[in-house]
């Protein structure tokens, strides 16, 4: 099996996705909620890219969760924390997302066989499933604005290491994602800390959500986009 990294979503045109599974993460914060979410008992999630449509979508049952810059959007039920997915009133809720990055990602890996959401609070469960899925891995990176980012290719060069023997690459993206992640897996916090996007929400007084994003396996679930393109616990 083949497994590639791409870094930012605005290079997803130069991977063919069709016939394989990709791996979308998007570590702060969107797919840590959605996998918090999901594992805490948020029966499905609406990813859309566009504001508009989301919030249309809450006149017809949907939680309405959207983001930009970070920040919750005036007129939204929840913005981009995964305390609040995590939150016990959400046991049972649809969720209709929309965030900066993170549900661009999804729509642009809409021609993957299987979309499934990582983060590293799933690491381990989400290689077991792509090992038992068989299919060729494409792990699309939400980044930040189309640019890579820090955090993301982290995860990559993780999940990479938890396939290592099943999987061949021939990916440089994927090199360097390995690289990173073996200088920084014994203290994962302290570099991440340095990047970009925790700096970008410092301002928000957020420490707690990207503590909670930095924890590796806290659940077993795998979120999976269905057929009607909600995201939902993939049996497996
Ligand atoms: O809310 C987040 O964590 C980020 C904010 S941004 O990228 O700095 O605008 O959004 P996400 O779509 O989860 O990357």
């Amino acid at each position: 099996m083949n497994i590639e990294v791409c870094a930012s979503p605005d290079l997803s045109g130069l991977f063919d996705l069709e016939g394989k599974v990709a791996v979308v993460v998007d570590i702060l914060r969107a797919t840590s909620c959605m996998t918090a979410g999901i594992a805490e008992g948020v029966s499905a999630i609406r990813p859309v890219s566009d504001l508009e449509v989301c919030r249309g979508l809450m006149s017809e049952d949907y939680v309405g969760a959207a983001e930009r810059n970070g920040a919750k959007v005036d007129g939204f039920d929840i913005g981009n924390s995964p305390f609040s997915y995590m939150d016990p009133e959400m046991k049972g809720a649809k969720v209709a997302v929309t965030t900066t990055n993170g549900t661009v990602a999804i729509e642009r890996s809409k021609s993957a066989e299987r979309i499934i959401i990582g983060s590293f609070l799933n690491l381990s469960s989400v290689a077991s499933y792509v090992r038992k899925l068989g299919l060729d891995v494409v792990i699309v990176c939400a980044g930040w604005k189309g640019r890579p980012n820090l955090e993301d290719t982290l995860f990559a060069g993780a999940l990479a290491e938890k396939l290592a023997g099943n999987y061949e690459s021939s990916c440089d993206s994927l090199l360097m994602a390995k690289v990173l992640w073996e200088k920084a897996k014994l203290d994962l916090s302290a570099l991440v800390y340095k990047s970009a996007h925790v700096a970008r929400l410092k301002r928000l007084n957020i420490g707690k959500d990207i503590e909670l994003c930095m924890e590796i396996d806290r659940y077993g679930v795998v979120p999976e986009v269905n057929a009607e393109g909600e995201i939902v616990k993939a049996i497996f």
